[in-house]
């Protein structure tokens, strides 16, 4: 032992030093020494059992690596297969750093990935996609036996406990929030024709399921299923997704394209492709190209007759067109905020042309474009998040800071957000839509679902505002653990034919998390850092133990309750109106599509920035500008999606004429000459 301090010349200088300064002989220094290696040893243990942790919690990716973290609450995503996507299916994107405006299909906005965000790009997985091939075939239970009928689940789970509770929030939640979804995600259904170019029905035709593949999707009807089961209705034809295989881009595991731009740039009213966005131009004046209704107020265009249409569509009389008509016609709510935003498009730019005469279509059209874009984007982060995830997370979760572009953060739709998380608030669907007049009176209410795809009614006389003014006045239905009882049995009944003859939408979204691969709900719950449950009973800390019991009987395992599922029963967290889950996955979400975005409304230093006088209009802008701007409702409340009884809270309806004037002389030509 005494040797080995003799040798103490060769040590280090700085450590020499330290021994010189102090009076230590060689037994002090031999117990210090192993005090000091038990600790790294302890230290390297814990570090190792951490590093283990977040191994299990995030599963590493198959080609491609995680995410830098962003925050603490922040998901380390991965996103299975985008590089292989780049350097195999990527077209070249030439850029131009100083473009001012964003490109239709949303290409270029990330300089250094330019496709990143775009149109026809893969969606991101947080998770590797669970398949029972790993590739394609859906999963089955962990104990090999096939996943428990979709339909059969929510009759157990959901549906024979349906009620209907209503919400301090109004109708208008709903449009305005299913505009935004259909702005973010667009997953195509992959329709199998026959060879004589006809749609098939994978349900009712009995090859159809040994011939296409697409018909793997089709959900069995239980033998006492409550509805179809007296009409010897035995199964649902549902279609799975198209993949890249599609789109001439074989990528594994199997990859799924999102046919909008995965950015919040009101593709649904402008178009995720070039072709689109010129086909629904008017190419005068900026505006954009309409239809008038009856009482000569502006719709949207009529849509051409195509070639080819899915079974859905046939049945339609007319059907509008837009930046994505088959979402876009698919209920009279989406199709009045479609008609909304199309009509604020064409008033800013009739106002722009007022104060700039001399300005070019193109640059009344780009500009008003950006003026309605950096609107929504402030009505989703201010007014609509606040409400479904809460203020507090979203602070705590730093989606509130302005100016946060960060070219590093990838903007995608994550499959686990499109398939699942934000289609929890199809349980805020409600039975019917009020039409109501100025003077509060309820003219007529129609069901939702027996005017799916038929957007006929909206032109009519005065329709539009009245369906408007029953938005803000009618009570909301609460996210609860079920949808309602029409949208989960008659969703796309044909007309003419019983409401029976349509699907379940809750059934739906369960199988469309199969189709596309998602993870069981443990998995997804753990990686948003919540405990992993290795039992049923672990499930307690946000299921209801009714609810827990009913899983068991339906699933093999706690490991293989389908991720919806699990986002619907949770228990809601305070402040928001969805459960924690969902609440993490919403946030992530919304976090990507701010600070991936470099042409986001409040980025500053970029060539697309507002002026900082053009950002303070902008910061004023509402829905309710939007709704006064562009119908004859007369009051609207200053929180939009509140309920407030106007009997009871006179001074909280805000009259349109008085509160909502917009100004937009921060645009005339001699303030902004030089971006222009
Ligand atoms: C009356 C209102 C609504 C109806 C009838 C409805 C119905 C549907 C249907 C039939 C689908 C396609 C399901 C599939 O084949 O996978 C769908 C998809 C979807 N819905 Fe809804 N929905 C409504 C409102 C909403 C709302 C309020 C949201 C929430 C923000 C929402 C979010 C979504 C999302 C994210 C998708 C997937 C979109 C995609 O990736 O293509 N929906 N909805
Ligand atoms: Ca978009």
């Amino acid at each position: 032992m005494g040797s080995l301090f003799q040798s103490d010349e060769n040590k280090p200088l700085l450590e020499r030093k330290i021994n010189s300064n102090t009076k230590w002989n060689s037994k002090p220094f031999f117990k210090w020494g192993l005090i000091i290696f038990v600790l790294c040893l302890i230290f390297f243990v814990v570090i190792f059992v951490i590093l283990k942790n977040v191994n299990q919690q995030v599963p590493s990716a198959t080609t491609e690596k995680s995410q830098t973290t962003k925050h603490k609450l922040h998901i380390s995503s991965v996103d299975t297969t985008y590089n292989d996507y780049l350097m195999q299916c990527a077209p070249r994107v030439k850029c131009d750093p100083n473009a001012k405006y964003r490109r239709i299909n949303g290409s270029c906005n990330n300089l250094v990935k330019p496709t990143l965000g775009a149109s026809k790009t893969p969606f991101l997985r947080m998770l590797k996609a669970n398949y029972a091939d790993g590739y394609y075939e859906l999963r089955n239970q962990t104990n090999g036996s096939a996943l428990p009928s979709a339909r059969v689940v929510d009759i157990n789970v959901f549906l024979t406990r349906e009620k209907y509770h209503v919400d301090e929030n109004n109708v208008l939640l709903l449009p305005f929030s299913q505009l935004l979804a259909h702005d973010l995600s667009g997953l195509t259904n992959d329709v199998p024709e026959n060879e004589f170019n006809v749609v098939t029905d994978c349900c009712t035709d009995k090859n159809a399921r040994k011939t296409f593949s697409q018909c793997q999707l089709v959900v069995e009807n239980p033998p006492d299923d409550p509805v179809y089961s007296k009409h010897n209705i035995f199964c649902m034809g549902l279609v799975r997704s198209l993949t890249s295989r599609n789109y001439s881009c074989p990528l594994y595991p199997t990859t799924f394209m999102n046919d909008n731009t995965h950015f919040i740039d009101a593709s649904n009213v402008y178009g995720s492709t070039d072709t689109d966005a010129r086909r629904l131009r008017l190419m005068e004046g900026g505006r954009l190209n309409f239809s008038i209704g009856d009482n000569g107020q502006m719709f949207c265009p009529y849509q051409q007759k195509k070639k080819y249409e899915p079974v859905e569509l046939q049945h339609t009389s007319f059907q509008y067109d837009s930046g994505d008509p088959t979402n876009g016609n698919q209920n009279l709510g989406i199709g009045v905020m479609q008609t909304a935003f199309l009509r604020f498009h064409n008033y800013i730019a009739f106002k722009l042309m007022a104060l700039n005469p001399y300005w070019s279509d193109e640059t009344l059209y780009q500009e008003s474009r950006r003026i309605v874009i950096a609107t929504i984007q402030r009505i989703v982060y201010n007014d609509l998040l606040p409400i479904i995830i809460g203020e507090d997370y979203q602070q705590i979760y730093g989606i509130n800071k302005e100016n946060i572009y960060d070219p590093t953060v990838n903007p995608s739709m994550a499959l686990e957000l499109s398939s699942a998380a934000i289609r929890v608030l199809h349980a805020i669907i409600p039975v019917q839509f009020n039409f109501m007049n100025n003077e509060y009176e309820i003219t007529s209410s129609e069901n939702i679902t027996d005017w799916m795809l038929r957007p006929v009614l909206l032109p009519i006389k005065d329709n539009f505002d009245k369906l408007l003014k029953g938005f803000l006045e009618t009570p909301g239905r609460m996210v609860q653990p079920s949808y309602n009882f029409y949208i989960s049995n008659y969703l796309f009944s044909f007309p003419g034919k019983p409401r029976y003859t349509g699907r379940d939408l809750l059934a739906l979204d369960i199988a469309r998390g199969r189709d596309v691969g998602l993870q069981p709900y443990i998995k997804v719950k753990h990686l948003c850092g919540l405990p992993l449950a290795k039992s049923f009973a672990d499930l307690e800390d946000l299921i209801h133990i009714r609810d827990i019991n009913k899983l068991k009987e339906l699933y093999h395992s706690v490991d293989d309750i389908d991720l919806i599922v699990g986002l619907l029963l949770e228990k809601i967290s305070d402040g928001a109106i969805v459960g924690p889950t969902t609440q993490c996955l919403i946030a992530d979400g919304f976090y990507r599509y701010k600070a991936g975005d470099r042409f986001f409304y409040d980025v500053q230093g970029q060539p697309g920035s507002f002026t900082p006088e053009q950002f303070k209009i902008i910061k004023k802008i509402t829905l309710g500008h939007v709704i006064c701007a562009i119908s004859n409702v007369n009051h609207v409340q200053k929180d939009i999606f509140k309920l407030v009884d106007h009997n009871l809270f006179s001074t909280s309806k805000l009259k349109c004429d008085d509160e909502f004037y917009l100004s937009f002389e921060e645009w005339t030509e001699s303030n902004d000459r030089q971006e222009l």
